[in-house]
């Protein structure tokens, strides 16, 4: 399966978040290549004295399966998230049944994939589920920065989160100037 084909299309949905003030996050679920559900994030833009900490896109595209065409079957589906699934999410997608996870951009405040699982109950703890980050990084990265650099966007400002991205972002530039090849 090629990987960056359909994180691209999860890259439009956090474009749509993006473009509606929303924090840029975007997934697909894919089934036998074909996307049979998405969701972009909701619930964080303007200045809401409260942010929806339930409309996560990983939510949303799990919700999204119910009004999808296609019948879904967990272990055949591989679901592409433009950042790193959080706890909630990544239990989410556990109890859901999906077995591949692929994201774009790690989650270092509130990241949930490297969670030590050996003391959980037994579904999350025998999960066989595999991870594979960073498929087109800093397209995402990208993005993120972009929403944080603008004024108006408050959701995570002066967090962990900014302050690790804008970083990544000053980073990634030093070394493109000196090696050409990195996305
Ligand atoms: N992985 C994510 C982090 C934050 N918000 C989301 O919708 N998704």
């Amino acid at each position: 399966m090629d990987y960056e084909i359909f994180m691209e299309q999860a890259l439009e949905q956090a474009r749509k978040a993006f473009d509606q003030g929303q924090f840029p996050v975007g997934c697909v679920i894919v089934q036998d290549d074909r996307v049979i559900a998405s969701g972009a994030r909701a619930g964080t833009s303007g200045d809401l004295s409260f942010f929806s900490e339930i409309d996560h896109a990983e939510i949303r595209a799990l919700k999204a399966l119910e009004s999808s065409d296609v019948r879904f079957i967990p272990e055949r589906a591989v679901l592409f998230c433009t950042m790193e699934p959080c706890l909630m999410c990544f239990a989410a997608i556990i109890l859901a049944g999906i077995r591949t996870v692929v994201f774009a951009y790690e989650d270092v405040m509130g990241g949930g994939t490297g969670l030590d699982r050996r003391h959980l109950a037994p579904l999350y703890r025998d999960a066989q589920i595999t991870v594979v980050p960073h498929v087109l990084r800093k397209k995402s990265l990208d993005l993120f920065h972009d929403f944080f650099n603008k004024d108006a966007n408050l959701y995570w400002k002066d967090s962990l989160l900014e302050s690790y991205t804008l970083d990544q972002r000053r980073e990634s530039g030093n070394k493109q100037g000196c090696n050409s090849e990195i996305k």
